[in-house]
């Protein structure tokens, strides 16, 4: 039967920029989060967004009554002992649980402000707060029903006389000194400078100061409100009448809008962004505003648990699961989420049954005054359906028994048929293989590019190599996408480890989706779907992520890529696991650099034109099963002018911290851009610090390891949980060379070439060669096991004895032996399949050029990039350095 659940509600619910809810959205320099409780009773959160302290420092494990969210950081009211518990990063409020915290305290309620959170407690009348500003414990004479944030401020709702009061700072918002007295409210909840209510009448009243915008958000809409949220200069509600969600006050221009006819349980908001539960079975999260992750691909509960039992004018939530059992969403069985009911129909709708304990009202359509077209087909086809029922129905059954027959046998043949094309296809195996070997052969030669006839050199698109897999293979082979299956998150997408029917392992990465269809984001989405699917299936190198297939069926993306079994780089630099970072001895962290350092540079030099990666960090850097590293995510990635000197003006887009500051002014990218990250990603490597943390007192890893390197303090750079080298020339080689990765200006950083040879030589050293110019070939024998050409190094390579695939096997083996502390007994030197590719520099060079079935030598000449020490940065350098890291 056809419901329609809508109209006005005699509850109301709020949640706003530091209100507790289900859902919570943090905001700050590292951009929004989106964290939630999820909807199977086990009250876990799971968090999804750009900024790693929030995402991966939630506590997944631990259970969470309710959230709120400031700048930086999410805390939750711990399940167990009611005490919140916080994570992220924010310089005025301690992590973990809030100091100090007075012992057998227990809270009821917490909302959070930009730097500061306060918690009510059970007995209802005293307030601790904790941050900037606020830390001390507010008592009061009469019990207080809620509270809520603002950004410097907080605010209560006193239960008996359901008046207000603020304290914190007036400065800005002026919200203390505009209280409304006389004013009774439903609920409050604050934004950044405002508050607003929902009144008795269910009409929503804001006050506070806009800072002079001109939407201003105290022009609150006459729609009445069930719930109301409050961002930093605007506040969205949901409408009592249909649950759809309406905005008002400043937006920014890059924004995107509230989804259109989606109706909504729960909304909350962070700063320039906000997210909602959808009232719907799935109860995904969908998300609205500026930047930010667009949908959660979890269900998320659609309020906090309550021992209370629902009042009137409540129903008990409750959703029928696939086993027809009733879904749990409170881990006790005395609690239970409580939403208001709605207590009229819109106008043209008649109440089919009334609002219960256990469910809401329910309207449907009145047949005999229909004026819009969805009240006549709905009308029309419950006709239908009742004459097709009395009628036709022996008809109609015959019908669909025949269909079900033709679909099915037709299915049988189409199976059979690509079974039987399959089974002709395996002998051709190994010819394709040799076929995409050449292939690639042939993309690495034609690595000079030359501008003269650039056309002919062009690696032209070639998708065959990438499978075409249905999303319900994708979907069985990780489980139906379970959360037991994420290996890791990125801001647009999840990623799965799956099992293929054929016992391949493999990782699947699922983009997350905008639920509405946002002008912006889902372009954005499919771009970078686009863009890897077409960059991943031209390249082919040992140290890039290898694209195995994709998917695209009805709006679903998803990418399938070999499995990484050890991880991110990230992951073990910064992860949970102390013992993961120890274990990344010096010359594991070292030939990580140099096998990353090769994948850019053949994305630099050999892709023609080059691909400018844009988003080169540690968390892009994933280790495979033999510990190589493989560079990933091309999302970003530009294929850049064939001329790879020459720049490209595009709008900035990477992650903070690792971005080049010329490209970041000045929008100037070139291939250097690249090599800057990769400078600050060494740099991570040899202190173990992240690119940007904000715990130490100088929290941008640039600014603070260049100038200890160029005092020749390097030990204070080193991660302390590694001992030191026994021989240090090879760190600070290798530590030299990121400084001049980072240098300002992009003409003054070395190309990648040059980097990946200085790093080469700072691995031999370390591992003690003997001769630092022989030492480079050993560890190329290693790290650049070419699976794309085994033999291809014979064009240039004299020594051809050891670069055979077998060889090359054997010596990483042995490589693999030394590295796990085996150490093989001298010195081993064996030429280099790499290096052999590799463009030279410095001199005169000739290329093998093979185009349209001709071969040509190219003569190419390139000048010598000039060794200068790295000079100070400018003050106007320092100025830009220090306002935007
Ligand atoms: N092929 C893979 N095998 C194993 N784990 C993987 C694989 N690809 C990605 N991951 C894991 O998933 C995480 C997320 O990857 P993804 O590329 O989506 O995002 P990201 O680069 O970390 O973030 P962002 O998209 O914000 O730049 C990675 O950091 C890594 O831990």
């Amino acid at each position: 039967m056809f419901v329609l659940v809508v109209s006005s509600s005699t509850r109301v619910e709020v949640s706003g920029l530091g209100s507790m809810s289900s859902i919570a959205v943090s905001y700050g320099p590292d951009g929004p989060v989106f964290c939630g409780l999820k909807a199977d009773g086990s009250h876990s959160v799971s968090c999804y967004g750009s900024d790693a302290s929030v995402v991966y420092g939630a506590p997944s494990r631990v259970p969470l009554l309710g959230l709120t969210a400031g700048s930086g950081f999410v805390c939750g009211l711990l399940l167990d002992s009611n005490q919140p518990y916080c994570w992220g990063s924010n310089p005025y409020v301690k992590m973990g649980v809030p100091q100090p915290m007075i012992e057998g305290a227990a809270y009821s309620e917490i909302s959070a402000g930009d730097h500061h959170l306060c918690a009510l407690r059970k007995t209802q009348v005293l307030i601790d707060c904790w941050g900037y500003n606020m830390t001390a414990s507010y008592q009061h004479n009469a019990a207080i029903s809620m509270i809520t944030a603002g950004s410097v401020f907080s605010c209560g709702l006193f239960l008996r006389n359901k008046t207000t009061f603020c304290w914190g700072d007036e400065t800005g918002s002026g919200v203390i000194g505009l209280i409304p007295r006389n004013i009774r409210f439903h609920s409050i909840s604050a934004g950044g400078f405002h508050v607003c209510g929902i009144l008795e009448n269910f009409q929503v009243f804001c006050w506070g100061r806009s800072s002079g915008l001109q939407q201003s958000v105290n022009l609150a809409p006459m729609d009445p409100m069930v719930a109301v949220s409050g961002g930093r200069f605007h506040a969205c509600g949901i409408k009592s009448f249909n649950h759809e969600v309406l905005c008002w006050g400043f937006t920014a221009g890059d924004s995107v809008p509230p989804p259109k006819q989606a109706k909504f349980y729960e909304i909350t908001a962070g700063d320039y962004f906000t997210c909602g539960v959808l009232a719907e079975r799935s109860l995904r999260a969908v998300c609205w505003g500026s930047a930010g992750p667009w949908s959660a691909p979890l269900a998320v509960s659609p309020g906090v648990c309550s021992t209370n039992p629902c009042g009137p004018g409540y129903y008990e939530y409750s959703i029928l699961s696939n086993s027809n059992s009733v879904s749990k969403l409170c881990k006790s069985i005395d609690s239970r989420v409580c939403l208001p009911c709605s207590v009229s129909c819109p106008q043209g709708t008649l109440e089919s049954s009334p609002c219960n304990s256990s469910s809401d009202l329910k309207c449907e359509f009145n047949c005999s005054t229909c004026n819009s077209t969805q009240c006549s087909s709905f009308c029309s086809s419950k006709t239908k359906h009742k004459s097709l029922l009395s009628i036709q129905l022996p008809i109609f059954l015959a019908e669909l028994v025949f269909t079900v027959i033709l679909l099915l046998s037709v299915t049988l043949a189409a199976l059979f048929y690509v079974r039987y094309k399959l089974r002709n296809c395996t002998c051709n195996a190994t010819t394709s293989t040799t076929n995409m070997r050449s292939r690639a052969k042939r993309t690495t030669t034609t690595s000079s590019c030359p501008s003269s006839n650039k056309d002919s050199v062009k690696i032209m698109p070639d998708l065959r190599r990438a499978q075409v897999f249905t999303y319900e293979e994708l979907e069985k082979a990780t489980g139906k996408f379970k959360e037991e299956s994420i290996v890791g998150k990125g801001s647009f997408s999840c990623v799965f480890k799956g099992v293929l029917k054929d016992g391949t392992v493999v990782a699947v990465k699922r983009a997350i989706m905008a639920a509405s269809p946002s002008p912006e984001q889902p372009k954005r989405n499919s771009k970078e779907f686009k863009t890897e699917l077409d960059l991943l299936s031209r390249l082919n190198h040992a140290h890039l992520l290898n694209l195995l297939g994709y998917c695209e069926e009805e709006g679903e993306r998803l990418l399938v890529y070999e499995f990484m079994a050890h991880g991110s780089l990230y992951q073990h630099l910064h992860g949970k696991d102390p013992l993961l970072k120890k274990k990344l001895d010096w010359v594991r962290r070292v030939t990580i650099a140099v096998q990353a350092a090769r994948g850019i540079e053949y994305l630099h030099g050999y892709a023609c034109p080059p691909v400018i990666h844009r988003d080169i960090k540690s968390s892009n850097i994933l280790i495979d099963e033999e510990h190589n590293a493989r560079v990933s995510d091309f999302g970003l990635s530009l294929l850049g002018p064939t001329d790879s000197s020459a720049a490209l003006s595009e709008l900035p887009a990477g992650t903070l911290g690792y971005l080049d500051p010329e490209y970041y002014r000045l929008h100037y990218l070139t291939t250097k851009s690249d090599v800057y990250s990769f400078g600050v990603l060494l740099l991570e490597i040899l202190s173990g610090r992240k690119a940007i943390d904000m715990r130490y007192e100088e929290g941008n890893i640039v600014e603070w390891a260049v100038p200890l390197i160029k005092c020749g303090e390097i030990e204070k750079v080193l991660d302390p949980v590694l001992k030191k080298p026994g021989e240090m020339e090879g760190l600070r080689r290798i530590a030299r060379v990121a400084c001049k990765c980072v240098r300002m200006r992009g003409k003054e950083r070395p190309a990648m070439e040059k980097v990946t040879t200085e790093l080469e030589r700072g691995l031999a050293m370390l591992m003690g060669s003997p001769r630092e110019e022989e030492a480079v070939l050993a560890t190329e024998v290693v790290l650049g096991s070419s699976r794309m050409n085994n033999n291809s190094s014979n064009n240039n390579n004299n020594n051809s004895g050891s670069s055979g695939g077998s060889n090359n096997r054997k010596s990483g083996r042995m490589m693999e032996e030394m590295m796990e502390g085996m150490r093989a007994p001298s010195w081993i030197t064996f030429p280099s399949v790499t290096s052999s590719q590799r463009r030279p520099s410095g001199s005169e060079v000739e290329v093998e050029v093979e185009m349209e079935g001709r071969r040509r030598v190219v003569v190419e000449e390139e000048e010598e990039e000039e060794e200068e020490e790295i000079g100070p940065a400018s003050p106007q350098e320092e100025l830009f350095l220090q306002h935007n890291f």
